[in-house]
């Protein structure tokens, strides 16, 4: 039988955890060749290039500090070069780069592979914006699976219990992503829901914008529980507004509202929308001081929304997603967020 070969195309933070995930299971489980090639966006950390620390150390010094990668992780600069032979690409960068990097790949793949989509976010086009996964499928002719849940990357690094869903559209290669991807501390549900579960993922970073922005105007945990409670709506009113086949279940999975709750809680849209409250700094100046390189998924995807929303006349009836945008983007005033959505 012939194994699978499994790249990974993007280091990241959430990128590197799911390499050591990977690099673990890929020993354990039958059927996987054990080297897996991380795709770097390369870089250079003092005198050093990103990759070659990484193979030296077997640690992502930048993006995952203090966490140990398996021996069998190779990180590789060119994403072409990182791809090449692989039957599985597991996709996660942030969304904004994902077009790039498919055009890199377009000819390029192995005939037989197939993908993981772990992005949080949309692909924006002239005529509106479409799920990251069709953008993956149409530029490299192949199917994609999607993974989104309450997944904050550092606790997962410390190997804290988590639980992730998989979207399928064929069985078997849910069931095959589940056994590449879970572990005793990384429970996979699997569902035939593609979209959905992708769509939650990208969606609740406008919330977290939201609960973020409450917790800088230090309004309360009453006030932010209904920012989550009217977010869940809006997201799930949005999906279902504009997507067909997506299953109410879904937004019951660690993808729906645990995400929902675990990103408006302790991630980094959280972190930056409440730092944008307190300190007045923009966005773009908090994502360089606070993140150290890492991207911010929440404020593009609410300005993605809101054209859709604007040029549908539909403003009214996602008043949440509405407001963050117009705080973020048009100098509202941040209070408005409670006034507009009551
Ligand atoms: N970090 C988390 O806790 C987490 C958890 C679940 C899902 N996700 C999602 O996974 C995706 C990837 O997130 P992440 O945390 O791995 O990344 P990250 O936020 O750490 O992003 C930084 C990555 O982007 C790369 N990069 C910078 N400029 C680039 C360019 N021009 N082209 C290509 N790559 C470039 C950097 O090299 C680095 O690898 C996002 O959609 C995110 O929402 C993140
Ligand atoms: O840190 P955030 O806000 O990008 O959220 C990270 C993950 O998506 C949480 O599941």
């Amino acid at each position: 039988m012939i194994k699978e070969k499994v790249a990974v195309i993007g280091s990241g933070n959430w990128g590197t955890v799911v390499a050591k995930i990977l690099g673990t299971n890929v020993v354990q489980q039958s059927g996987f060749e054990h080297e897996i090639k991380m795709w770097v966006f390369e870089e250079m950390i003092g005198e050093r290039k990103l990759t070659d620390l990484i193979n030296e150390k077997h640690e992502n010094v930048k993006y995952l500090p203090g966490v140990s990668i398996p021996e069998n992780v190779v990180a590789v600069p060119d994403v072409v070069e990182a791809a090449k032979g692989a039957t599985i690409l597991v996709i996660v960068i942030p969304h904004q780069f994902v077009n790039g990097v498919c055009d890199k790949l377009k000819g390029n793949v192995h005939p037989k592979v197939k993908a993981i989509s772990l992005v949080k976010g949309f692909y924006t086009t002239e005529s509106g914006i479409r799920p990251i996964s069709h953008l993956i499928k149409e530029a490299l002719k192949i199917s994609v699976c999607t993974l989104s849940g309450a997944n904050l990357a550092n606790e997962i690094a410390q190997e804290k219990f988590s639980e992730t869903t998989i979207g399928y559209k064929n069985r078997h290669e849910g069931k095959l992503f589940k056994r590449l991807f879970e572990t005793k501390y990384f429970k996979v549900n699997i569902v035939d829901d593609v979209l959905g579960v992708e769509l939650c993922g990208a969606l609740k970073n406008v919330i977290a914008i939201g609960a973020g922005m409450i917790d800088g105007l230090k309004l309360g945990e009453n006030t932010k529980a209904a920012i989550i409670r009217i977010g869940l709506l809006e997201m799930k009113k949005y999906i279902k507004m504009f997507y067909k086949g997506i299953k109410d279940e879904t937004f019951f999975e660690s993808c729906g509202i645990a995400d929902v709750i675990t990103t408006c809680y302790g991630g980094r849209n959280r972190k930056a929308a409440e730092a944008f409250i307190v300190t007045g700094k923009s966005f773009e100046q908090l994502e360089k001081e606070l993140l150290n390189g890492q991207k911010l998924q929440g404020t593009l995807t609410a300005k993605e929304i809101y054209l859709v929303l604007h040029r549908k006349g539909l403003e009214k009836e996602f008043p949440l997603f509405t407001t963050v945008y117009r705080i973020v983007f048009e100098g509202l005033d941040p209070h408005k967020i409670v006034e507009d959505i009551v």
